[in-house]
């Protein structure tokens, strides 16, 4: 079974990725980042003002993704080099991932890409106020990207509040579960967990 977590940047994803892992620890569940498939940085696109947009579908190896989660739901292996959004391309590690009844990926565009969309038995978007989003975007960027406050307000305005309107938002109507990452958090995530093992039940590779 292949479950799919999408939302906004900053709303939480890898943290929910995580969570379902350490919940599901007993079925060793095969997760992984839509973000190791980004392409080298000179084949992203610039803005009009000639600043790469990393928010863009196009950004990312999408045929790739698509094949690589084919493979794992077929219950073969894939090796993926793990993106470190700070470090070259070749210093990037190359992992085996094996198969597993629960595969789980985290990305912005796992629903856009209809190949992925397609082979998601599950979708959960994150939803989260993007006052918030923003707070912890400008932490992350400046913390362990070095960027300024003000490129980072550039590229949220310019690139990735146009990608959630485009890209994400579209799709949340039609997953199988919003997951509310507030005050709420928790208790959506005993309702999740639950629906997740019901799902487990009915769906084998
Ligand atoms: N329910 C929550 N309460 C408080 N902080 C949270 C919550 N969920 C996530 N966070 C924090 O928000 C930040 C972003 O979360 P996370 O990394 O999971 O988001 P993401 O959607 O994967 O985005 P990114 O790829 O930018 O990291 C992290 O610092 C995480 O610890
Ligand atoms: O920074 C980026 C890629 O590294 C992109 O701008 C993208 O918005 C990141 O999304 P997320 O916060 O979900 O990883």
């Amino acid at each position: 079974m292949i479950v799919g977590i999408c939302g906004g940047s900053g709303s939480g994803k890898t943290t929910l990725l995580k969570r379902l892992a350490a919940a599901f620890s007993d079925k060793n569940p095969s997760v992984f980042s839509m973000d190791n498939y980004y392409l080298p940085i000179e084949k992203q696109q610039n803005d009009h003002n000639g600043i790469v947009n990393f928010d863009l579908p196009t950004a990312l190896d999408e045929q790739r993704l698509t094949e690589d989660l084919r493979t794992l739901a077929k219950g073969d292996p894939i090796e993926v080099k793990e993106y470190h959004f700070n470090s070259p391309p070749d210093k990037n590690v190359l992992i085996t991932l094996n198969s597993s009844e629960l595969i789980i990926v985290e990305g912005l565009f796992l629903f856009h890409y209809e190949g992925v969309r397609e082979l998601l038995d599950y979708s959960i978007f994150v939803d989260v106020d993007p006052v918030v989003q923003l707070d912890r975007r400008l932490y992350r960027d400046q913390e362990t990207r070095g960027y300024t406050r003000e490129a980072i307000i550039y590229q949220w305005d310019n690139h990735v509040l146009p990608c959630y309107e485009s890209y994400l938002h579209p799709y949340k109507k039609d997953a199988s579960f919003v997951f509310r990452n507030d005050h709420r958090a928790d208790l959506d995530f005993n309702t999740l967990e639950q629906e997740i093992k019901a799902k487990l039940v009915t769906v084998s590779y």
